[in-house]
């Protein structure tokens, strides 16, 4: 594993205000998106993970069982389950081993989990996890919150994973990691400093292992993917609803809905393998066992066509 171009990304990160990067490491059926088409855009579903982590009442494992697999029926081909963290630190993914070995896991289907150290690692691959992300924060400040080290320390953690990981049949590329995800965890970025950041990643790592990981909190999510659309990324991370929030950004609004991102795709003549309207009732179906709306635009507005659509047709005739 390079880890002088992850350092790399980490200031580039700082200097662009972002505050988290996430690496992927992987299995071996991980397909670069650009490499089946130039007009597929891998979707990454974070909503299991990131989009329920914050949510402050127990969410019982078999709602997330549920969850995961009406998500696997959408067409995703990525599914971040869970995350194998200290549940002292974050409670509501707790019970990450029983979602994970619970979910029907479909043949097409990645189901990543987030690692944050060895300890993560190891129940992970006891569980029978084929693919790990660990995550690094681009501030002091925000690791020390997160990860409780700082980000020097947090590479030193992640080496001894990495080499774990390989050792365990998780197969990695000669960098160590198939695809990095820049996180805009605040959701302060803007197109302007997305392309500052991009142009500047790029230069270290390939577009094609660039994917972009935007919250909407200041209403910038789509215009930020768009950008990097524009620039070559392929890989877009969202979450079902528009559901998240990182615990340790506060403040920090959901994740860019997946409903919205598709809707967005599908108007560009992107291919995403996902069925818009089984994300939409997936969605739909999430926030009803939350007891909120749905955060996306897209699937409100498609939601109340269709029921309009629905209460204006002729009754049919018994
Ligand atoms: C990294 C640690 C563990 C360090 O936390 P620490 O307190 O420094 O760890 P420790 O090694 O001193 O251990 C403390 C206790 O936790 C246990 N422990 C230790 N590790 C594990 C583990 N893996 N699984 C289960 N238990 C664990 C360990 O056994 C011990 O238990 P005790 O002896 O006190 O009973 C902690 O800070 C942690 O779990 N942090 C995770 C925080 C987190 O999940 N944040 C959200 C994910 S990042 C995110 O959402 C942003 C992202 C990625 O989506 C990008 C974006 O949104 O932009």
């Amino acid at each position: 594993m390079n880890f002088r171009s992850v350092s790399r990304i980490a200031i580039n990160l700082t200097r662009a205000s972002f505050q988290q990067s996430v690496r992927r490491t992987l299995n071996t059926t991980a397909v670069p998106a650009a490499a089946l088409s130039p007009r597929f855009v891998k979707i990454v579903e974070v909503g299991p993970r990131d989009g329920l982590q914050n949510e402050k009442s127990v969410i019982p494992a078999e709602t997330k069982i549920e969850f995961i697999n009406r998500l696997s029926d959408t067409g995703l081909s990525v599914v971040e389950a869970t995350s194998f963290v200290s549940p002292k630190w974050v409670p509501q993914m707790g019970d990450a081993k029983k979602v994970i070995t619970g979910i029907t896991k479909k043949e097409h289907v990645n189901y990543p989990c987030l690692t944050p150290n060895i300890k993560g690692l190891d129940s992970a691959i006891e569980a029978g996890v084929k693919e790990v992300a660990v995550f690094l924060a681009a501030s002091d400040s925000f690791s020390k919150k997160n990860i409780n080290c700082t980000v020097e320390e947090s590479f030193d953690r992640v080496k001894p994973l990495i080499t774990k990981a390989q050792e365990n049949g998780i197969l990695l590329n000669d960098m160590g990691c198939y695809e990095i995800s820049l996180g805009d965890t605040i959701g302060v970025g803007t197109p302007g400093t997305f392309r500052e950041l991009i142009n500047t990643v790029s230069q270290v790592v390939p577009l094609k292992a660039l994917a972009v990981h935007c919250h909407d909190t200041y209403g910038q999510a789509l215009a930020n993917i768009h950008c990097a659309l524009e620039m070559g990324v392929r890989v877009v991370d969202s979450s079902m609803a528009g559901l998240g929030g990182c615990p340790y950004a506060p403040g920090a609004s959901g994740n860019v809905a997946t409903e919205d991102v598709v809707y967005m795709l599908n108007g560009m003549q992107y291919e995403t393998g996902v069925d818009l309207q089984k994300a939409i009732e997936t969605g739909n179906w999430i926030s009803e066992q939350l007891g909120k709306a749905n955060g996306s635009k897209a699937a409100r507005a498609l939601t109340l066509k269709m029921a309009a659509a629905k209460a204006c047709a002729p009754t049919s005739k018994l």
